[in-house]
């Protein structure tokens, strides 16, 4: 367990993106993490160049492994996915909530037959998107309460928690429970670019907002020294930035 601001996670909070061109780019980047101070995502551009193996390869180094594939489709397709990524030994899979009621349904159904299955988790709205991108797609709702649909449809199927903005923690924390996983993206240390992201908070800010789990890329991947800057990152959600 970590002692974070108070709140006490299991592990390091932070999942460092390993949002690189191959496997061996993921492989010297991780070589020179602590797999006792974070853990790591593969998502779909490491996955798509490297596959399994890649995965393997970072849970015998030591790390547990989010694999960040966000499964949108038929139920049954789904399912079987999932099935595919549990008996990779993952730690933690995602689906869009958007997928709706009857996918999440099959997505936790097929996890519960896994001996060991990983934490399942619902992508809310992509901390990319803000309420323009909405209005366009043709939503009434604001992304605050779009967010909340989908947090307590995702709650209510029996996941295990959402991917959201640590914008919108506080609200999900009071809908949702204290035991449900709040995974935030859209994560930017003080000064760094936003980039394709828009709703951006710093560590310190995610933290005191409530997430259980901050996932952080470029702040992390794109420095001159990803170890210094984890560092960083770490010393400023334990607090000790501030002493
Ligand atoms: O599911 C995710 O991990 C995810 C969901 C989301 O809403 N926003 C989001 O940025 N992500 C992922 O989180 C990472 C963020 O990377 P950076 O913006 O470089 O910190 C990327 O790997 C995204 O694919």
């Amino acid at each position: 367990m970590t002692e974070v601001l108070g709140r006490r996670v299991p592990g390091s909070p932070v999942i460092v993106a390993l949002d690189v061109a191959d496997a061996s780019a993921a492989l010297s980047l991780a070589a020179r993490l602590d797999p006792q101070l974070c853990r790591v995502k593969v998502g779909k551009e490491l996955f798509t160049r490297a596959g399994p193996a890649v995965v393997e390869q970072l849970q015998r180094a030591g790390f547990e492994v989010f694999l960040d594939l966000k499964f949108h489709d038929i139920p049954t397709t789904v399912a079987q996915a999932l099935r595919a990524a549990a008996d990779l030994g993952v730690w933690m899979v995602n689906v869009h909530a958007a997928g709706g009621r009857r996918m999440l349904d099959a997505a936790v159904e097929a996890l519960t037959a896994c001996r060991r299955p990983p934490l399942l988790i619902g992508v809310t709205v992509l901390t990319s998107m803000d309420a323009s991108d909405l209005a366009e797609l043709g939503y009434t709702e604001t992304v605050a309460e779009r967010v909340l649909r989908l947090a307590t449809l995702t709650a209510s199927a029996g996941l295990d928690g959402v991917v959201c903005s640590a914008q919108e923690a506080p609200a999900l924390r009071r809908a949702c429970g204290e035991a449900f996983a709040l995974v935030t993206p859209g994560i930017r240390t003080a000064g760094d670019d936003a980039a394709d992201q828009r709703r951006v908070v710093t560590p310190a800010e995610a933290v005191a907002l409530g997430a259980d789990y901050l996932v952080i890329g470029r702040s992390v991947t794109a420095s001159a020294d990803p170890v210094m800057a984890l560092n960083a990152i770490l010393a400023e959600i334990s607090g000790d930035a501030a002493r």
